[in-house]
């Protein structure tokens, strides 16, 4: 490369790039085909999806990337690449949130690519549901925000649930307000999910006191409802705006600056370990005080640092109090298992829910 190379010029080595950039694509599809058929012929039943490869890849890309193009985005590339692969191994169809346009359906194709097909569902056990029945092979559901704490709604689905947590999705929740007016003095009602409500309460009250706040199933739905009536917004998305095609009256209006959201990705299948995983238990006690020592000593005991835990009122009569715990570490670990072991044998009940690896993107 040199300064002295002409517009014509590097546009002919641009071309020559693209030329082997195309064939080496199809060398990796090519190759992604030929483990799929390995796979077929080892067992009828064989899951493509694999998140602990996916992830391990991605991690690689991210750490031997040299620039001038960003780790991230390099990594949003080859997310993309690895999501045609799988695509061409089995079409997948992921399960989210509904309606279209929602921070759920986001997190569905920022984790799976978007080579994917996602279903929309009416609600969280809908979500469960479909994959249980196999009409989607994964899902993908919110789990906890940074301002507004867990979904209680989504923890309440595993007690009963046969399905894994196969993955987790941190997204970056950025709240536009919505509306076909081009003024903010013409608005009169404000529709949203009652979480993102929560998650701009502030800036509502600083800018929109007066308006009427109407909690919906979903700030897609906000959206959906918006377009079709005047002296209105909602609080909504990037891809709300563009699928309802509304105006950004105020960007960024979420009181945190950074408001997250974690999501999980919930499958038939037990993810093998990828080098940096998590692993989400269900614990249940009946002496809080005592119990709840009782479940943590091992776990400091093994070296297992805790990333997470909460507790709900387990509404079951059996036992008081449900534990939903964190760990770092697969359950194929050794020092996981052994922590496991005794907490089996200290918890009137253990539900490993899942064991996949940290999110990368
Ligand atoms: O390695 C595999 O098992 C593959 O199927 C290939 C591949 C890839 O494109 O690299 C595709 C899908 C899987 O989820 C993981 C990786």
């Amino acid at each position: 490369m040199s300064d002295s190379e002409s517009l014509e010029q590097i546009r002919s080595r641009i071309d020559a790039l693209d030329n082997q950039i195309q064939e080496l694509i199809n060398q990796r599809a090519a190759a992604a085909q030929a483990v799929a058929r390995i796979k077929q012929r080892e067992d009828a039943d064989a899951f493509f999806y694999r998140p602990e490869r996916e992830a391990a890849i991605l991690r690689t890309i991210k750490q031997r990337n040299t620039g001038p193009m960003g780790s991230e985005e390099m990594a949003r590339l080859f997310r993309e690449i690895m999501s045609a692969c799988l695509a061409l191994e089995l079409p997948m169809r992921i399960a989210f949130l509904g309606p279209a346009g929602t921070f759920t359906q986001a997190a569905a194709l920022k984790h799976f690519g978007h080579s994917v097909e996602t279903v929309p569902m009416q609600s969280i056990p809908d979500i469960f549901r479909e994959v249980e029945s196999g009409n989607a092979q994964y899902g993908v559901v919110p789990v906890e925000n940074s301002t507004e704490g867990v979904i209680n709604h989504t923890l309440d689905m595993f007690i009963a649930s046969s399905l894994s947590i196969c993955g987790e999705v941190m997204m970056r929740i950025h709240h536009h307000l919505l509306s076909q007016e081009s003024d903010l003095s013409k608005i009169k009602r404000v529709y949203s999910h009652q979480q993102s409500l929560a998650q701009c309460r502030l800036w509502l009250d600083r800018n929109l006191p007066h308006a009427e706040q109407i909690t919906v199933g979903s700030n897609a739905e906000a959206a959906r409802l918006v377009g079709k009536e005047s002296g209105s917004a909602a609080i909504a998305g990037e891809m709300a705006a563009e699928l309802y095609h509304l105006k950004g009256l105020a960007r960024n209006i979420e009181d945190e600056p950074d408001n997250t959201t974690r999501f999980l990705v919930v499958g038939r299948q037990l993810a093998s370990p990828s080098g940096e995983d998590k692993t989400t238990l269900m614990c249940a006690t009946r002496n809080v005080a005592g119990g709840l020592n009782a479940l943590l000593a091992p776990l400091a005991e093994h070296g297992i640092s805790m990333s997470r835990i909460e507790s709900r009122p387990s509404r079951q009569g059996n036992w008081d109090y449900l534990f939903f715990i964190d760990i770092n570490g697969h359950r194929e670990d050794e020092n996981v298992q052994q922590a496991l072991a005794v907490l089996e044998r200290e918890s009137r009940l253990l539900k490993v829910l899942g064991s996949y690896p940290n999110a990368v993107l």
